[in-house]
């Protein structure tokens, strides 16, 4: 890690949060100092060795980002996103969820509606107020459409296959339904997904089975960052895979469709509008803040 503001031996600050469990180290940064190496990330969301995450969520003012000045005008803020082993990807949605209750309790936003930069573009965020007994309001993104690539893809784990939906949400997604989610196996390593070019820059793969009416359940190996307890653009995936297989599609009906979507860390609730937006609703909590010590941080790794 370099940056350009004095060295203080306090180092840079820090903050721990999650959505529906799927957990970020939030890393604020707001005049963009802070240049984090793919090496430094993994070794902050290194669970035994460093702080521990799903992926990494810097907070930089969007004037200050060069991949997120042309969206300044819109939204102030952008969601620099690294996943854990230090790769970038375009979108995160439990990430927008907890960065924008990181705003929020920095001051920086209130409850009501912001605009988030990331590098899929803004996402129109609504921060629902403090409920009455004290519980933290929950969060609505709007994810964007759904791009549903043609031709099939096969999902395969541990010698079984199943045909999957390619359904990009900003970021790339496999959706296979199965008959049980142990059916995924351990998920140590990620699935294969083929064709292979059908993602050239890699794949989240979703397994689903279902629970009741509009209602699913998933397990998820997340490119970048292996099994995650939730997965947002995954979990709109395969909301949107499964409206698709049960014959709903806004579009053509112009009604909206909503569907309950369990992950191992929560649930969240997910609409499909006729305009083709698809609006995401759940949890984010922050749990903890301290300061890194940048020695740590700039040490060779043992
Ligand atoms: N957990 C995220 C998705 C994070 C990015 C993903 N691993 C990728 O590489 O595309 C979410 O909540 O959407």
């Amino acid at each position: 890690m370099t940056t350009s503001q004095p060295t203080t031996h306090q180092g840079p600050s820090f903050l721990k949060g999650h959505g529906t469990e799927n957990d970020f180290v939030i890393v604020p940064d707001a005049d963009g100092r802070i240049e984090l190496s793919a090496a430094a990330v993994a070794r902050l969301c290194d669970r035994r060795a460093g702080i521990g995450g799903d992926g990494l969520l810097r907070v930089v003012r969007s004037a200050a980002h060069p991949e997120a000045a042309g969206m300044a005008g819109e939204a102030a803020w952008f969601m620099d996103y690294r996943n854990s082993d230090g790769s970038i990807a375009e979108m995160c949605g439990n990430g927008v969820r907890v960065f924008a209750r990181y705003l929020q309790r920095a001051g920086l936003t209130g409850a009501g509606d912001l605009a988030v930069a990331t590098r899929a573009g803004v996402r129109r965020v609504h921060i629902a107020k403090t409920e009455a007994d004290g519980t933290l309001g929950e969060i609505t993104v709007g994810m964007g459409a759904a791009a549903l690539p043609a031709g099939e893809v096969t999902v395969t784990v541990d010698g079984r296959s199943w045909l999957a939906r390619n359904i990009n949400m900003g970021n790339p997604h496999a959706v296979a339904f199965v008959d049980s989610l142990d059916d995924a196996g351990n998920l140590y390593t990620a699935p294969t997904v083929s064709p292979a070019a059908a993602y050239p820059t890699g794949v989240n793969t979703e397994f689903v089975v279902d629970r009741g009416e509009r209602h699913v359940a998933m397990r998820v190996h997340e490119r970048g960052s292996g099994e995650t307890r939730s997965c947002g653009t995954g979990a709109c995936a395969v909301m949107v895979a499964a409206a698709r297989r049960d014959g709903a599609d806004p579009a053509i009906t112009g009604r909206p469709v909503t569907y309950t979507v369990d992950v191992p860390g929560g649930r969240l609730v997910i609409t499909e509008r006729a305009d083709g937006e698809i609006e995401m609703t759940g949890p984010a909590v922050i749990v903890a803040e301290g300061t890194i010590d940048p020695e740590w941080l700039d040490a060779p790794s043992v």
